[in-house]
């Protein structure tokens, strides 16, 4: 399935715009999905007067993708970003308000913690792709990244999108899959550096929570940074998450800082709903090799050991990595990893936490 959206893509690729570039260059296409052999994506313009003369194009893309083997409809509807709402007013980076009053969004039913307690373990991509997996099974999703000095989700999810608050007091989320997402990584440049201190820390989350639009959601995941700080602090005391799930790669010296996280949130009394293990084991496409780079079986010992549930093990994956990078989370698809995903997501909504 994958392979023919790929095909479908390099057939639009070959669409070239008048003023230069292709629908893919110009990152113009959303939403592509593939049922059956019905492919359906959406063409989006730049602007509504754009989009008035844009019905060719968007004729030529259903036939680039008909032409794709393996299709047999193609459906592909025009749609025009909206003009620009004015820039947010809303300054972000204020010290948190209201002492320890609720920052919890009213119309969210269930908030889960992703942590980990060591970097780099794989935490926003597990929360990025449980998000789009959440998503698929119909479940109305928001995804904050919390990792406020590090935010990785908007690349994660393909938005690039500044933020935009239409009445300067509460900002909009953006959407991206089927998720609503909002990350200090939308309300500045990409490669400026978010330099703050705690409350600074403190008041964004509080911000994100209490001033973005976020409407009536199943379950809001919130992406923490790596440890036990301030912004894990302020969500466990003031937004009453309903758990935490905590992701550690099977390496002793994750594990050891997972410890440190758990223990942090037995001592804030935000329930442990589970471990993710990420990184288990890496499958050799070629040549059907397994290796445990990582380690194998650490994070499913340490489940037993602390009594609580092996919640998923995903394994490395060259496609997940990819996904990632490319803003396309590898849930979206079909293949064991999303799979993977999905059996996750089925867990957390049989239990009611999502
Ligand atoms: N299962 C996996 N297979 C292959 N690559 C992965 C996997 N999980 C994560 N990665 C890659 O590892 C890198 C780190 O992942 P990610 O940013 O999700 O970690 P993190 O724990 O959120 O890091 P931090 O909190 O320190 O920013 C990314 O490049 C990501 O694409």
């Amino acid at each position: 399935m994958t392979e023919i959206l790929d095909n479908v893509r390099r057939e639009l690729d070959r669409l070239e715009l008048p003023d230069g570039g292709t629908v893919i260059s110009r990152d113009m296409v959303r939403a592509m999905r593939l049922e059956g052999g019905e492919v359906r994506f959406v063409l989006e313009a730049p602007s509504p007067e754009m989009a008035r003369h844009m019905e060719p194009l968007r004729a030529a893309a259903e036939r680039a993708a008909l032409s794709v083997e393996g299709v047999t409809s193609a459906q592909v509807a025009l749609t025009a970003q909206a003009p620009e709402a004015p820039a947010p007013t809303l300054k972000v980076g204020r010290h948190p308000e209201g002492g320890s009053a609720s920052i919890r969004p009213s119309g969210v039913r269930s908030i889960l913690a992703v942590a980990s307690g060591k970097g780099g373990v794989g935490k926003s991509t597990v929360a990025s792709n449980l998000a789009v997996a959440l998503a698929r099974e119909g479940r109305r999703v928001g995804l904050l990244d919390g990792d406020i000095h590090g935010p990785s989700l908007p690349r994660m999810m393909g938005v690039t999108e500044r933020a935009q608050s239409p009445d300067g007091k509460i900002l909009t989320p953006l959407e991206a899959h089927g998720v609503k997402m909002m990350s200090i990584g939308l309300m500045i440049e990409e490669d400026r550096a978010v330099v703050w201190r705690g409350p600074m820390l403190m008041g964004a989350l509080q911000q994100m929570l209490s001033q973005v639009d976020w409407g009536e959601l199943d379950v809001l995941l919130v992406d923490l940074p790596p440890g036990t700080g301030d912004v894990q602090l302020t969500l466990c005391q003031r937004a009453a998450p309903t758990g935490a799930v905590v992701v550690s790669t099977p390496q002793d010296v994750a594990l050891l800082d997972a410890r440190k996280a758990i223990d942090m949130f037995n001592t804030l009394k935000t329930p442990v709903l589970g471990l993710i293990e990420n990184m288990s084991m890496f499958h050799c496409p070629q040549c059907g090799y397994e290796a445990a780079i990582f380690g194998h079986g650490g994070v499913a010992q340490e489940a037993e050991r602390l009594g609580l549930p092996l919640l998923g093990a995903l394994p490395i994956d060259l496609d997940t990595r990819l996904g990632g990078d490319e803003g396309r989370p590898v849930a979206l698809g079909d293949g064991p990893v999303s799979e993977a995903y999905a059996r996750l997501a089925d867990r957390l909504v049989q239990g009611g936490m999502a």
